[in-house]
């Protein structure tokens, strides 16, 4: 117990009388490995688990508690079953395929992570805060490279960002000379599992480092024509502060493809959400009904055109998502039918035949 304490398991909600537990560090391809919190293994999935587990959400990801039996080749273990999540961070995989992708589990807090010298994008940031919300886990947001910017250009960022992140902590950090690096670490207290996201480039890696003190992940200069990061970190890793929190750094997102989030959205856009309850109407489409207080607040500037657009358009997004999901859900099923019933015709067939 006392070990599995340094990957997070006060912080778990599971009973501990199960035997052979152990949590994702890192996956590749088809191989685990994973830590009892005295040793790590290489892990690959049993047989049994194959067959029972259809959706690309029910394989382990990295920061998962399993179940796994140690094999007789030393350091080699067989993950059995993948215990319940208590938070999940999903996005819509990379591709075509309508498919769900588990970026991190278990995890507490998420480091929605941004640079302060390129490229700060709030309708970005939106994104991430609602996928947090739809996690389980809750937000922090933090603002790289405050070394390269000026104390003005600092607190106009953050007043830029609060207007987006309500009730959200904003914490601006360099790894260079390891300003506010104190206040991140206050999220970051034993046992405490936390996730840091974010595009390429923005720091990620080297706050990983600088939180580590030491080199545990490769960093890369950014491309100085268009200031985007280069996807240095290829996968994700769970690492372990010498405290005995437990971090994720999880390779750069090109753009954060929603796959589900419409009951958090009124987390994320309190401000509006709050006004809609204002509306005259109480089914108010905000258009152009009288005494709509959201088309009011438009006027005065108390609510942005761009903010409520952002709000509608991730509405329209998550909508459009679901309606994809139960789409491939419905063919899943059909492709489903259509296998067993060509078994059963096979096997009558066979029985007329004797
Ligand atoms: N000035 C300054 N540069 C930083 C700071 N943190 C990171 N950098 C630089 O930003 C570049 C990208 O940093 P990485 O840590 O590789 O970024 P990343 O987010 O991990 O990128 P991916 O692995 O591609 O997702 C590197 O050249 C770092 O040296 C900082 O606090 N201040
Ligand atoms: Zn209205």
């Amino acid at each position: 117990m006392n070990n599995l304490c340094k990957l997070g398991w006060e912080n778990s909600n599971h009973s501990t009388n199960l035997e052979h537990l152990a949590r994702v560090i890192t996956v590749q391809k088809n191989s685990y490995r994973i830590s009892d919190g005295k040793m790590e293994y290489l892990a690959h999935l049993s047989g049994k688990f194959l067959n029972e587990t259809n959706s690309t959400m029910d394989y382990p990801a990295v920061g998962d508690w399993v179940e796994a039996q140690k094999l007789e080749e030393e350091k080699k273990a067989v993950i059995r079953r993948v215990l319940p999540r208590k938070s999940q961070f999903v996005r819509q995989a990379a591709g075509l395929k309508t498919e769900a992708q588990i970026v991190a589990a278990n995890m507490d807090t998420v480091f929605i992570v941004n640079s302060l010298n390129h490229d700060l994008n709030v309708r970005r940031i939106e994104r991430y805060v609602l996928a947090t919300y739809d996690s389980g886990a809750t937000p922090v947001i933090v603002l790289t490279k405050k070394d390269a910017c000026s104390q003005e250009e600092v607190e106009a960022a953050i007043a830029t960002v609060e207007e987006v992140a309500i009730g959200i902590p904003i914490i601006a950090v360099s790894s260079v000379s390891k300003d506010g690096v104190a206040e991140l670490m206050e999220y970051l207290p034993a046992g405490r599992t936390v996730t840091l996201l974010g595009s390429s480039g923005v720091g990620k890696s080297t706050l990983v480092n600088t939180l580590l003190g030491k080199e545990v992940q490769d960093t890369k200069e950014i491309r100085e024509s268009d200031s985007r990061g280069r996807h240095t970190t290829t996968h994700r890793e769970m690492f372990s502060l010498p405290n005995g929190a437990l971090l994720i750094d999880t390779p750069g997102m090109r753009e954060l493809q929603l796959w589900d989030g419409e009951s958090s959205i009124d987390t994320t856009f309190q401000d509006v959400e709050q006004l809609t309850t204002e509306c005259r109407f109480t089914d108010c489409r905000h258009d152009t009904e009288p005494g709509c207080r959201v088309q009011e607040a438009l006027a005065t500037g108390e609510l942005s055109e761009a903010r409520f657009e952002s709000y509608l358009k991730l509405q329209r997004e998550l909508a459009y998502e679901k309606r994809k999901q139960n789409q491939k859900a419905k063919q899943d099923e059909k492709s489903r039918w259509k296998h067993i019933s060509k078994f059963q015709k096979e096997h009558y067939k066979y029985h007329k035949k004797r």
